[in-house]
């Protein structure tokens, strides 16, 4: 298979970045009538190279061509967004002008890494080695210091067979494309080519997308599905990860159809899974400290509260900066900042996604950032342990953002559950590196899988103990009840209960310590209740009261008073040793079973009776024998037919 590689370009305006390309690959990438007429790159140019690698395999190379005029930075972001490395042009006749300086600039901010210098217009210099001196000092204290410098014509051809080789270097020291198994496209253009539909460009960063998936376009929200795949001008059953492709949709209009629910530059195009957008994203911010910064870009404030310009993965947005003014109010050159990015509107980030800070005016290119988390607390935000869980993330990063397991640990440190484990999709890392970094804290101690959710295993413990304390302290304190009510205890537990799902988990975790429940209560596995010693002569003696004419008992009211005598009676009832007929009066077992012998034995001779022949037959009062009788209505005993209780015929047995 061969591979892949995103190259872009870089320099300022009419340095030779669209000639050498045109040098390099035979295609003009000045596509626009207007770039033709002024003679400029305006919108974005892409074409396609195939070099050879040391190996004699083919190397898939797609290159944008980005614009270098100052007007036309946007467009140059959208296209470094997405970029493996850079060809970076300079004139030999011109030297380091201020696009280089803020191409450079925008390049190591997004992340940029690896690059090739081509000093351009080498047949107009009359000392092309001084000229490669020169650049030499331009680049230091930059990540290009030490990139290769090749002196190039375009016109004579002179050097872009060296120029060849040193691309195909860069290209081989390169780590593979990864695959994420997240697809991101973010979208550099959108047309409607007549009987097509709508068509999006861009660079598929992630994962695979292929022909019949389901689609959707972020932030806007409108789903779709993919009708056909491109590269390079060829139809292909699926685009990966790194590939340059046209994407035909169906079911998503173009953006100017209608309103911003469309296809358009700025839009990100992923599936379903991946389609949460957030508007507040926790970053840190650093200013370059580069000896050619100019002295206006140096002069720009970059403090809390400001107005900034966000461009992110081909998207441009504005933005509130919110500092922690505890520790900075403002972030100088050569600063960092752990920061909060607060939008009026929905943008669509991943943790490890690298953006460029330009100023309110957008005049200025001052900072560039990366994602920490993507679902920034607005109210947390000045917390101390929210910035230590920011600070933490700031420290263990690599090259694709805070690393799988910190970003786990971190998330389960601050938040102690992860509920709902899907915000970790929203990473640069893929299901498997982030299930090994689980299983590594799992081992470490440090986190817990439970059904509903990955916990900080420390506290999971504290909490389970806990609540077994509070099962345990309940049992005690009540040994007539039956177990802690639900309720209570999803209370005493506090946070950890919030989430019913979490508690839940937690009932399930508790099983293995002998913890049950069992209808609203929460008690001991296999626990009797019964009656303090010092109560129990009180029981002995409401049953006995109630024995003595089983038929005509003493009310609740004239059986319990006293905290004792209620707490004797409702246990009574609980266990079944009293029936409660309603909320003034009770009755022994053995009365209730005399009134539903006398009720059956009279309708049996009699035939359906009224309430009150039966209350005569049974020999209870009318206050004993209305709830007695609802009772037996609610036990299938009778049923009532306006006036009367005839007897309920049994139900026939499955
Ligand atoms: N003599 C000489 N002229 C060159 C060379 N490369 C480019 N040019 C000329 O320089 C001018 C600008 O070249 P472009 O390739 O359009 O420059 P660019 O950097 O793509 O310009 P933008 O895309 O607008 O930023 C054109 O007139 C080219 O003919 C070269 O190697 N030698």
């Amino acid at each position: 298979m061969s591979r892949r590689f995103i190259l872009g370009t870089a320099g300022h305006i009419d340095h030779g970045k669209s000639s050498l390309v045109r040098a390099l690959t035979n295609v003009d990438p000045d596509r626009l009538p207007e770039e033709k007429r002024r003679g400029m790159t305006i919108e974005l140019g892409f074409a396609h190279l195939t070099l050879d690698d040391s190996a004699g395999d083919q190397i898939e190379v797609g290159i944008v061509d980005v614009p270098g005029h100052a007007d036309f930075i946007k467009n140059m972001v959208a296209g470094a967004a997405a970029i493996d490395g850079v060809l970076l042009v300079v004139a030999a006749d011109d030297g380091w002008m201020p696009q280089s300086e803020e191409h450079l600039q925008i390049l190591e901010y997004l992340g940029v890494r690896r690059a090739v210098i081509a000093l351009t217009k080498a047949d107009l210099s009359e000392d092309p080695e001084f000229a490669v001196e020169m650049l030499r000092d331009d680049l230091q204290d930059s990540h290009f210091a030490e990139s290769p410098i090749i002196p190039v014509s375009s016109t004579t051809g002179a050097g872009i067979a060296t120029l060849r080789d040193e691309l195909v270097r860069m290209i081989e020291s390169a780590p593979l494309p990864r695959d994420t198994g997240k697809p991101r496209l973010p979208i550099d253009r959108a047309f409607s080519p007549t009987g097509v539909g709508t068509v999006v460009t861009g660079t598929l960063t992630r994962g695979t997308l292929s022909v019949g998936d389901p689609v959707i376009l972020t932030p806007a929200g409108t789903e779709g599905s993919i009708r056909g795949i491109q590269n390079h001008n060829a139809s292909v059953p699926a685009a990966e990860a790194s590939m340059r492709t046209a994407i035909n949709l169906s079911d998503i209009a173009l953006a100017s159809s209608v309103g911003k629910r469309g296809a358009a530059r700025g839009q990100t195009l992923t599936t379903p899974r991946f389609a949460t957008t957030t508007d507040t994203l926790d970053v840190v911010i650093s200013r370059t400290a580069r000896h050619h910064i100019s002295a206006s870009d140096r002069e720009v404030k970059l403090g809390h509260l400001g107005h900034v310009h966000i461009h992110h993965a081909g998207s441009l947005h504005r933005a509130r900066l919110v500092l922690d003014v505890s520790v900075q109010r403002q972030i100088e050159p050569g600063q960092s900042a752990i920061a909060q990015l607060r939008f009026n509107e929905p943008i669509h980030a991943f943790a490890g996604d690298r953006f460029l800070v330009r100023d309110g005016s957008q005049q200025h290119t001052i900072a560039g950032g990366e994602v920490l988390h993507p679902f920034g607390n607005r109210r947390w935000f000045h917390k101390e342990e929210y910035q230590h869980f920011l600070a933490q993330r700031v420290e263990n990063r690599d090259d694709h953002g805070v690393t799988a397991e910190t970003l786990v640990e971190t998330l389960v440190h601050h938040d102690k559950i992860i509920s709902d484990p899907s915000v970790l999709d929203y990473t640069d890392r893929s299901d498997a590196e982030l299930n090994a970094a689980i299983d590594a804290l799992e081992s470490n101690g440090i986190a817990l899988r439970t059904p509903n959710g990955i916990v900080d295993q420390q506290w999971w413990q504290k909490v389970a103990a806990k609540a077994e304390a509070e099962v345990d302290a309940f049992h005690e304190a009540k040994p007539e009840l039956p177990g802690i009510p639900v309720l209570k205890l999803q209370k005493a537990l506090g946070r950890a209960a919030g989430d019913d799902r979490i508690f839940h988990s937690l009932l399930r975790h508790l099983s293995t310590a002998g913890i049950e429940r069992t209808g609203v209560n929460v008690h001991r596995a296999g626990y009797t209740p019964q009656l303090p010693p010092a109560i129990q002569p009180i029981a002995e003696k409401i049953l006995q009261q109630l024995d003595t004419d089983p038929i005509n008992p003493p009310t609740k009211k004239e059986l319990a008073t006293a905290p004792n005598e209620i707490k004797a009676l409702s246990f009574l009832i609980r266990q079944g040793n009293v029936i409660e007929l309603d909320d003034k009066c009770v009755i022994s077992t053995a009365g209730y079973a005399q009134i539903k012998q006398a009720v059956v034995a009279f309708i049996e001779a009699q035939g359906p009776a009224r309430a009150a022949d039966l209350k005569t037959a049974a020999g209870t009062t009318r206050k004993i024998m209305m709830p007695a009788l609802e009772r037996l209505d609610a036990d299938g005993i009778t049923a009532r037919d306006g006036d009367f209780r005839h007897l309920k015929a049994p139900q026939p047995t499955a």
